[in-house]
């Protein structure tokens, strides 16, 4: 029987184990935290879980355009301790379930810590495991698979106390919200939190170091949600970067590079992540990085030591679950045998769970001007579509991307809320090559948020026929 080791139990390792196991492959995998690793217990899961909290509040905004008379956000009452104990048992019980399943799958889980060890015999690698209780062993593996994953990247001179200072792990340690909280990172990451705080009555002043808010999605979605964000209340700087965070009694000083400094009760670093590529034991063994230290892996998930594989964000090939699941299913298949399609990236779906949402999926508009990718698009605000007027949604939009002649759908975007559900007939079309006349042929419920997408796709074909 193949033996496979996988190190870290985040959605790269425990859905590559499954794989295996499926496949019929003795499996282990060595996973220092939990099942489910950080997404399931620090950063996708309970970040997820914390603003479904905050999304009861942000019901409570403008009822009364619709004549119901609610007192508004400011009526109503977080309890933090609450919503940070769900956030913690949902996490626990989802990587419950994970470690069950795996169970039930016949792979073994160890808790510990794994690196890689001696190459014995040229075929097959010894991996060294320190687990939680015991003494360090080896196992011997035709394959392993690196799935560790990523930890908030530190600024040596804005260091989080776990108390004033916080990386976005330890913000559910808190006993109360914070009253005025600096969000230091305008990406993904900050922008969610920042969100998420603002809807819960906290306030918030978010450092972006580029002139808008994340800056890597599509301009009109962000600026459309930056200029939300500014109605509500936060405070964005823009084109301002952190210097350093430091405590100052009960609170916190952020200094700007310009010299400027802004003051909070709390700060919140959300600065990127750092790989887990250090104690490993790649450099011994040969395991070449990239320039920015995440291991180098191909489309099949290949390392250059041929045996080992890495999958997820240790890989930095596109730090999302859904991705880190495909990599480590697809080493899966590759190490064991079964035909494979190497990694696309250009179909995956990504959402940013701001409110409004963020959904993109396929060619950008960056692409799109600067001329890398033909296309056609068309650009429709949500405030024409009837379901919207009745929620009285104001902001959002639907984009679409055609190619010129035949009208094939290749990318989309989606501003709303609930733009994570909406972005699926956008990607289904991507994915199965649809075109422009076949979604616009597409009946959709009246009235809904999703006859936009439709209707998007109906503009774009009245341009093929003229
Ligand atoms: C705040 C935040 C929110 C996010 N939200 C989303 C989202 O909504 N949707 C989405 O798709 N993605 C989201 N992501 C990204 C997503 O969390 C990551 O892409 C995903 O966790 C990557 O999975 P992974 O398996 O590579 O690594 P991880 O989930 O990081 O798991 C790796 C595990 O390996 C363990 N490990 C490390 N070294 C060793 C070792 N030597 N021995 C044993 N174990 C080890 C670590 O402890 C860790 O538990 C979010 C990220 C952040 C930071
Ligand atoms: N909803 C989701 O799917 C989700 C949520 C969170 C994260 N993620 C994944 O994680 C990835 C990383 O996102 P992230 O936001 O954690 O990191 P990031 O690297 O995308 O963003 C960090 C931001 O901080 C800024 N920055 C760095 N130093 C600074 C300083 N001194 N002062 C001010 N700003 C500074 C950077 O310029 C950058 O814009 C995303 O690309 C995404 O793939 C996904």
């Amino acid at each position: 029987m193949t033996r496979i080791v996988i190190i870290g139990g985040g959605p790269a390792g425990y859905e590559a184990a499954l794989v295996a196991a499926q496949l019929g492959a003795e499996v282990t995998v060595v996973e220092a935290s939990g099942a489910g690793g950080a997404c399931v217990l620090s950063d996708c899961v309970p970040s997820k879980t914390f603003i479904a909290s905050s999304d009861v509040v942000t019901g409570y905004r403008n009822t009364e355009s619709r004549g119901v008379y609610s007192g508004g956000p400011a009526a109503v009452r977080v309890d933090a301790e609450i919503v940070h104990a769900r956030v913690r048992s949902l996490a626990l019980a989802q990587s419950a379930d994970i470690h069950a399943k795996l169970v039930k799958a016949g792979v073994e889980v160890v808790t510990g810590t794994a690196r890689l060890g001696d190459d014995t015999l040229g075929h097959t690698h010894r991996v060294v495991v320190t687990p939680e209780q015991g003494r360090p062993y080896h196992l011997d593996a035709g394959t392993v698979l690196l799935a560790t994953g990523a930890t908030p990247r530190v600024l040596a001179s804005a260091v989080p106390d776990g108390e004033r200072i916080l990386d976005w792990r330890q913000l559910y340690d808190l006993t109360a919200l914070p009253a005025r909280l600096v969000v230091v990172g305008s990406g993904v990451t900050g922008a969610e939190f920042a969100s998420a705080y603002l809807a819960m009555g906290v306030e918030v002043t978010l450092v972006s170091s580029r002139d808008r808010v994340m800056p890597h999605e599509d301009a009109d979605a962000a600026m459309a949600i930056e200029r939300v964000f500014r109605e509500r209340g936060m405070t964005i700087l823009n084109n301002s970067r952190a210097d350093s965070v430091v405590r100052d009694g009960d609170g916190v000083r952020v200094t700007l590079a310009d010299g400027r400094v802004v003051t909070g009760s709390h700060a919140l670093i959300a600065v990127g992540s750092t790989p887990n590529t250090a104690g490993l034991g790649l450099a011994e063994y040969g395991v070449a990085l990239t320039p920015g230290g995440h291991v180098a892996a191909d489309r099949v998930s290949r390392t250059n030591v041929p045996g080992v594989y890495a999958a997820g964000d240790c890989t930095g090939v596109l730090p999302l679950a859904s991705v880190a699941a495909m990599q480590g299913r697809i080493a899966m298949w590759h190490a064991l045998g079964e035909a494979v399609q190497p990694l696309r990236l250009r179909t995956v779906a990504a959402n940013v769970f701001t409110d409004p949402e963020l959904a993109t999926v396929g060619v950008s508009q960056n692409e799109v001007n600067a001329g890398t990718v033909p296309a056609r698009a068309v650009m429709l605000p949500l405030d024409g579509n009837a379901r919207a007027k009745m929620a009285d949604l104001t902001d959002g939009f639907v984009k679409l991307f055609c190619r010129p002649a035949t009208g094939q759908i290749i990318g989309g975007v989606v501003v709303a809320p609930k733009a994570s559900e909406l972005i699926l007939p956008i990607t289904l079309a991507v994915e199965n090559g649809l075109t422009v006349d076949q979604l616009a042929h597409t009946i959709t419920i009246y009235p809904s948020v999703s006859g936009s997408i439709t209707e998007a796709a109906r503009q774009l074909m009245q341009h093929v026929t003229e």
